[in-house]
């Protein structure tokens, strides 16, 4: 969560880098949700959507299998963000990310850094000591009255918006069959949360992550992506087979990587649905690094990764305030979405 942790003990934390061990018990479970889909009868649909919610209490992450997505579609979309990032940095610049009200357009590398912070002038420390080394490309609703997204010119990355705009209603869709499961697994209706995501504030982000030295991101605090958790309900997170991402088991503060499973999408809850839930949902921290694996036993250069992560959010009107079934008393006071999420992205830009 948010004011969970200081940056001090999570660069103790940071040091700790060891693989998923029996021992600690920490497991990111894969569901099958076709199971929710095809289910006959609501006792059926329920089953998983437990497993779904059991799950998003522990560790807060799944693998989900079976999620509908075809994967000639993710493909498509992975081969017109390389094509996107290969532009030259110039014509890159040109569609830059402006404004946090807006979080649309292109991020050069440096420009974010993500953290648990909240303090500013510690924020811009970190980001000048040791900036995420990445570059993304923000994408919002196509269809929003005061924002506008920053499209290339079609002749630039043929097929590039019509595909974006087409995954971004892939995502908002299976990310509204995924919160009819949490509904479910929460013991509330299944249409719970339908009317209050249903707006689509949600930020389609394709990232791309250079090749870089190994050593350099082995230096202190140094990371691909540094440790943060996400702001809003649920993440999609589509990666390629390279890995490097990490996740914290929340009870030993030890990352354990999550690595690629080919077919599945990463799933995670982020800081509103956790505080909506009275942090009956974990949020967990997060983190990119060099990936576990070489290449060769001289290989001292990281390959290029890419993801591409569909940060769902509630509708911006909605008050995100303690779910039923969610305990007796109100650990946060109530809190607009919009407000929150542009706080939050204020802080991690420059
Ligand atoms: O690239 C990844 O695998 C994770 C990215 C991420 O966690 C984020 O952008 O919030
Ligand atoms: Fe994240």
């Amino acid at each position: 969560m948010f004011f969970r942790a200081s940056v001090r003990v999570h660069s103790l934390r940071l040091q700790k880098r060891r693989f998923a061990s029996a021992a600690s018990g920490f497991r990111i479970p894969v569901i099958n949700f076709s199971k929710f889909r095809a289910a006959q009868s609501d006792a059926e649909k329920k089953e998983t959507a437990k497993e779904v919610v059991s799950a998003f209490k522990h560790s807060g992450f799944i693998y989900v299998s079976n999620h509908g997505i075809p994967e000639n579609t993710v493909s498509a979309v992975f081969r017109k963000s390389a094509e996107f990032f290969k532009m030259p940095d110039k014509v890159k610049a040109q569609l830059a990310w402006e404004d946090p009200r807006s979080n649309r357009g292109y991020v050069q590398i440096g420009r974010e850094r993500v953290t648990q912070s909240t303090d500013v002038a510690e924020i811009s420390a970190l980001r000048e000591k040791a900036p995420d080394c990445k570059e993304s490309m923000e994408i919002g609703r196509d269809w929003d009255s005061e924002w506008k997204n920053q499209w290339p010119k079609e002749s630039d990355v043929p097929g590039f918006q019509k595909t974006m705009l087409e995954f971004f209603q892939t995502c908002h869709d299976l990310h509204v069959e995924m919160m009819r499961s949490v509904a479910l697994g929460l013991d509330l209706s299944e249409d719970f949360f339908d009317r209050k995501i249903d707006q689509q504030c949600h930020n389609l982000r394709l990232l791309s992550y250079p090749p870089v030295k190994r050593v350099f991101l082995d230096g202190k605090g140094q990371a691909r992506a540094g440790a943060h958790s996400d702001y809003g309900t649920l993440t999609l997170l589509f990666q390629d087979s390279v890995g490097g991402l990490e996740v914290m088991d929340p009870q030993t503060g030890v990352f354990v990587p999550a690595t690629p499973i080919p077919g599945t999408i990463v799933i995670n809850v982020g800081d509103l649905l956790a505080r909506w839930s009275n942090d009956v949902l974990r949020s967990t921290l997060h983190r990119v690094v060099a990936p576990a694996k070489m290449i060769s036993s001289t290989e001292t250069i990281t390959p290029v990764r890419q993801s591409i992560a569909f940060f769902s959010n509630p509708n911006f009107d909605t008050v995100i305030e303690c779910l039923p079934n969610c305990g007796k008393e109100a650990r946060y006071p109530p809190v607009n979405t919009e407000n929150y999420i542009v706080g939050r992205l204020a802080a991690t830009y420059m």
